[in-house]
């Protein structure tokens, strides 16, 4: 299993060292623009095998595709990030030009790669792609989801004082501070809803804490995170990699599914060796529906900045 990593960057590589220390990856190519920063980063990872344990081989190249040739997934990180203040959606200018180029240059090399996209906007980066390479839906992958969900179980545990592995929870929509869609009603404590433990107005604190997430870190690091986004995209590529059929909340391109087309979103869907090998239509309630269609009607705004 070849898997290459675009941007040598903070999550790239956050990503880059999940993957290795899980050991279930062969090849882990890292791609960076800046000058030697990808040899690099990849030398100081392979310096950790012995440490670590694992035989995942890192190597890293400064802008040389042919390296990534024969990939089966591709990770794309490449772009700037935000700083306090900003929303992620101010990043469009300079990273659709970034991940247009590196899609089409990864897919040119490896036909047959699974892309997901992490550079953000997420949801119209992942649609970008889209429209660049022309590769079937469910080779597509953007990662947002997974990560705001983890985020969402933090926040659960932290207002239950329970241990995060006694929780469970989903969030779905656009990955933007406004878009997230929390799904409370449907978050469990060991399969009882934690709407028996904490009252409306603690939830919806969790809820608001939650969609903020990313822009909460994003003020007090200076700039946006790296090591939950690097483990949410190494969960994505392990469960393709090893055909887990795992359901984790992915930006997906949506034919009609939970009303909306013609845009990426976050909903849940199973992951395998295909790719997304199911979109996962779960009952929402009116309020849930509501904010899923705002939401959407904020990624098809950002959609349409694109040059296209
Ligand atoms: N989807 C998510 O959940 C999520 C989570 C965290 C970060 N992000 C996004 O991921 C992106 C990367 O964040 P980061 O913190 O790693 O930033 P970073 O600045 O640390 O790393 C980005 C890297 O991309 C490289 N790069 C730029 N243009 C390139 C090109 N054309 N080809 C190859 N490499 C190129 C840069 O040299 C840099 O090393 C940002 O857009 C950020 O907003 C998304
Ligand atoms: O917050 C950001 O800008 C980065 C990323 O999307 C995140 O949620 O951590």
């Amino acid at each position: 299993m070849k898997v290459t990593v675009v941007g040598a960057g903070a999550v790239g590589a956050s990503c880059a060292e999940y993957i290795a220390i899980k050991d279930f990856a062969s090849e882990v190519v890292l791609v960076d623009i800046k000058e030697g920063f990808a040899e690099g980063k990849a030398m100081d990872l392979m310096q950790t095998a012995s440490l670590n344990g694992f035989d995942t081989k890192i190597t890293g190249t400064t802008g040389d595709y042919s390296k990534t040739a024969g990939s089966d997934i591709a990770v794309i990180t490449s772009g700037i990030p935000r700083k306090p203040g900003m929303t992620r959606e101010e990043l469009i200018g300079i990273n659709a030009g970034i991940v247009k180029s590196v899609a089409a240059s990864l897919v040119k090399e490896s036909p047959n790669v699974i892309l997901i996209v992490v550079s953000n906007p997420m949801d119209t980066m992942t649609y970008l792609a889209h429209k660049v390479t022309g590769l079937p839906k469910n080779r597509i992958i953007g990662m947002g989801g997974a990560l705001d969900s983890a985020r969402f179980k933090y926040r659960l545990a932290e207002a239950l004082e329970a241990p995060i592995s006694d929780v469970d929870g989903m969030v779905i929509g656009g990955h933007s501070d406004k878009g997230m869609v929390p799904l409370t009603r449907l978050a469990t404590r060991n399969s009882v809803p934690v709407s028996e433990f904490i009252s409306d107005e603690r939830l919806t604190q969790v809820k608001e804490d939650t969609k903020v997430g990313g822009a909460t870190l994003t003020k007090l690091l200076g700039t946006s995170a790296w090591y939950a986004p690097g483990a949410a995209v190494s969960g994505l590529v392990q469960a393709i990699a090893c055909d887990q059929k795992k359901i984790f909340p992915c930006s997906t391109l949506l034919d009609g599914e939970y009303g909306l087309s013609d845009l990426c979103i976050g909903v849940p869907v199973v992951l395998g060796k295909n790719g997304i090998e199911k979109i996962v239509e779960i009952n929402l309630d009116d309020a849930e529906k509501a904010h899923l269609a705002e939401s959407a009607e904020g990624v098809k705004k950002t959609n349409g900045l694109l040059e296209l």
